[in-house]
């Protein structure tokens, strides 16, 4: 009799939709298979007024749930990539990091259908510093909020009439069912793409090898190319989320292609680079394009977001 394999997971309905996919693929690829799911509430997910920039970004979501695994209260945990901190603790691995959805931001808007269209002055709510600083260099002339909270949340804030329009990923938006809600895609040269963006990633104990087996099945190797690009550009510049960093790869014929930035929040400097490199040198792609940047002036703008 084998035992049931349990599932880290936050709360939130796209946490909880994330896990419950993956339990879903992992029932119809080993029948007979229990799985169980193990809700956790993280400090991201208790913390709700303050930005994410402040209280210390990503791995605020992660860290009680690679407790339970480190406990043995849980086996796997199931994370957006874009949330994984690029350091993880001593005996945990990412095992699986899945088919990639729709890396895109997203223009949500009830009123416009486009990012162009928004007159100046226009309100647009956005949680993350990376789109904030894309925006701001594109459109100087909106006025850019903070917007905290998860999908639904967010979703929630725009109806109540508090912004003209708002920005998140379009991965968490269909995942949730919320895809007629998006007035339109920012393409990713417009709106560069979080570190991991669509990605979902599986995580687990290195040495549980039963674990390992069971969930394998659910890699896909050319996404977990192209997140290991991006990862290690971020590695390179030690990025969290609180700093402007965006990092984008795609895989072609064996082929990668990569752009990475980064920028002041209020987008007053940008630095841009992009680079292509075999699949095979994934890693030395993503240093690459992080050296780049750190050529242009990078490390002062991180150093000095950083210390704030
Ligand atoms: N920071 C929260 C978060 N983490 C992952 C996603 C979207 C799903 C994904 O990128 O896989 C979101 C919401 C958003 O940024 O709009």
């Amino acid at each position: 009799m084998s035992q049931p394999l349990r599932i880290a997971t936050r709360k939130s309905p796209l946490a909880m939709w994330q896990a419950e996919h993956v339990a879903k693929l992992l029932k119809e690829t080993h029948p007979g298979l229990e799985v169980e799911l193990v809700g956790m509430s993280t400090q991201g997910d208790k913390i709700l007024d303050t930005p994410l920039a402040k209280i210390g970004g990503k791995g605020l979501f992660v860290k009680e749930l690679e407790q339970g695994m480190l406990d043995g209260r849980a086996d796997i945990a199931v994370h957006s990539m874009k949330d994984v901190p690029v350091e993880l603790p001593d005996g945990l691995h990412l095992a699986v990091i899945m088919e990639r959805e729709d890396p895109r931001d997203a223009f949500v808007s009830s009123r416009y259908s486009r990012l162009e269209e928004l007159p100046e002055g226009s309100v647009v709510g956005t949680s993350s510093l990376r789109r904030q600083c894309q925006l701001a260099d594109r459109r100087p002339d909106l006025k850019i909020v903070p917007l905290r909270g998860n999908v639904n949340t967010r979703l929630r804030k725009l109806d109540e009439g508090e912004f003209d329009a708002i920005i998140l990923a379009a991965a968490g938006l269909i995942r949730l069912g919320y895809q007629p809600r998006i007035a339109s895609y920012i393409e990713t040269g417009d709106s560069l793409p979080a570190i991991g963006q669509g990605a979902i990633g599986i995580e687990c104990r290195i040495d549980d090898e039963r674990v390992n087996a069971l969930i394998k099945p659910l890699h896909d190797g050319d996404t977990a190319c192209c997140v290991e690009a991006e990862r290690a550009m971020n590695h390179r510049l030690m990025g969290g989320c609180q700093v402007p960093i965006a990092g984008f790869a795609v895989l072609n014929n064996g082929k990668l292609f990569m752009r990475g930035l980064v920028g002041e929040p209020d987008g007053s400097r940008i630095m841009r680079t992009e680079r292509s490199a075999p699949a095979s040198e994934a890693d030395s792609l993503g240093i690459a394009v992080a050296e780049d940047l750190l050529g242009q002036g990078a490390d002062q703008v991180l150093k000095h977001l950083y210390e704030k």
